[in-house]
């Protein structure tokens, strides 16, 4: 009987000990399988919807890509997902992901620029101002029941407020009376029509609006960014280059506006945004000798474009002349400069128009490039400036925004103005 007893003491110490060595077996099964799922890298704070955020999957590829990466090669991967992905990782896990973030985050971040094809239309918005006082003032007074003199003279004058200029005003009103006249009845529509009509022929639609970016002869075309401090020319060279990258293009930048330390800074900050070499040299410097230095790296690295930022100090046209006329020739020792694009500030009116005519006299405008057209209802200047300088706007500004920079087209525009 004891034997038994003991005998049944032993079964259940052995049970109770092949029990134990099962469950814990199972939990430690169950505490490793987490390590297994996919660990989410969270996306640097600046990144935006398409720049490179890749989530990282597994311990032991924790690896961001190179920052110096073609833009080409960060395919948009619906990273809007990712967030909340990581919010809800298991907390065993937090340690690993905190160091992946650090990491993700320590690699300057390369967007993809949204595309150019469109930019104006998806931007028509922006010009509400100018879309008010030109485009709806200009159909309500043609709307009504009798255009007598004095409708036509608050035609001109609303033509003339938007900054149009006096000799494309009278062309303007010259053509629509007689076209009203010869149409007999006017509906909306076709006043609408008629209106859309004349302000594309002033504004030029058979213009070469291209900006010539890519060199025939295979080395990097050249492009010179010129116009007084404070009209956005910092800006609009960094975003410039982001309308190039979004076309394709490889780009370098040249900081030669060395008047202003901040500047560089600036145009180096949008360069790394979308991978282009930014070339400075130390504040004060030799503007001319970044602007040479800045091809001759473009030419290097094999680059279609090279962009120069340069310093627009307008207090003596002779100063002005002296340093752009150097800039220009000494670039032109690697060859010719393919476009001298001059930024004008659209809120400036009347003053912008002479800044034109001053820079006009210095260097051979090629493309004119209008910014804070958002902020203004003087959206007549482009015609005026264009008439002023008989060289094409080439690009508009309708923002702060890294991708406010649009390619103008004519039609697009005037739709926009008439709402
Ligand atoms: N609203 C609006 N603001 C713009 C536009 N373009 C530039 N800006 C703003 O204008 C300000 C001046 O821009 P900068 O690029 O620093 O001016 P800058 O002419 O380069 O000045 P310097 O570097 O001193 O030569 C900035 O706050 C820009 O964000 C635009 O199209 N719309």
């Amino acid at each position: 009987m004891e034997y038994v007893i003991l005998a049944v003491v032993i079964a259940v110490v052995a049970i109770g000990a092949i029990t134990g060595l099962v469950v814990s077996g199972r939990r430690r099964k169950e505490l490793d399988r987490p390590s297994q799922t996919p660990t989410i890298t969270a996306p640097p704070a600046a990144h935006r919807p398409s720049a490179p955020t890749k989530p990282t999957e597994g311990a032991a590829e924790p690896t961001a890509p190179p920052a110096t990466a073609a833009p080409e090669a960060e395919a948009p991967e619906a990273p809007e997902a990712e967030a909340p992905k990581a919010a809800a990782a298991p907390a065993a896990e937090q340690p690993v992901e905190e160091v992946r973030i650090e990491e993700a985050e320590a690699a300057p971040a390369i967007e993809v620029p949204e595309p150019t094809a469109g930019r104006l239309v998806r931007l028509r918005s922006r010009l509400s101002r100018s879309q008010s006082t030109l485009g709806k003032g200009l159909l309500t007074l043609l709307s009504r029941d009798r255009l007598d003199e004095d409708t036509w003279e608050e035609i001109e004058e609303t033509l003339l407020t938007a900054d149009v200029g006096v000799g494309a005003t009278q062309e303007l009103v010259d053509n629509l009376r007689t076209r009203v006249k010869v149409l007999g009845t006017r509906t909306p529509d076709e006043l609408r029509g008629l209106l859309r009509e004349e302000l594309i022929k002033l504004i030029g639609p058979e213009l070469d609006r291209t900006v010539h970016s890519v060199k025939t002869d295979g080395g990097p075309a050249v492009v010179l960014v010129v116009g007084v401090n404070g009209v956005g020319k910092t800006t609009t060279t960094g975003k410039l280059a982001r309308v190039l990258v979004a076309d394709g293009r490889k780009v370098v930048l040249g900081a030669a506006d060395t008047f202003r330390a901040a500047a560089a800074d600036q145009l180096q900050t949008w360069g790394e945004r979308v991978g282009a070499h930014t070339v400075r040299g130390p504040e004060g410097g030799d503007p001319a000798s970044v602007a040479f230095d800045a091809v001759k790296q473009g030419i290097a690295d094999g680059v279609d474009t090279v962009l120069v930022d340069t310093a627009g100090r307008l207090h003596t046209k002779t100063g002005l002349m002296d340093e752009l006329g150097k800039v220009k020739r000494v670039v032109e020792k690697h060859g010719p400069v393919d476009e001298v694009l001059l930024v004008l500030d659209a809120t400036t009116g009347q003053n912008g128009l002479v800044q034109a005519r001053v820079f006009a006299e210095v260097v051979d405008i090629t493309g004119i490039v209008l910014t804070k057209l958002d902020g203004t209802a003087k959206g007549g200047i482009v015609i005026s400036v264009q008439r002023e300088l008989g060289v094409p706007v080439k690009l508009i500004g309708l923002g702060e925004g890294a991708d406010d920079l649009a390619p103008f087209e004519p039609g697009a525009f005037v739709d926009a103005l008439l709402g």
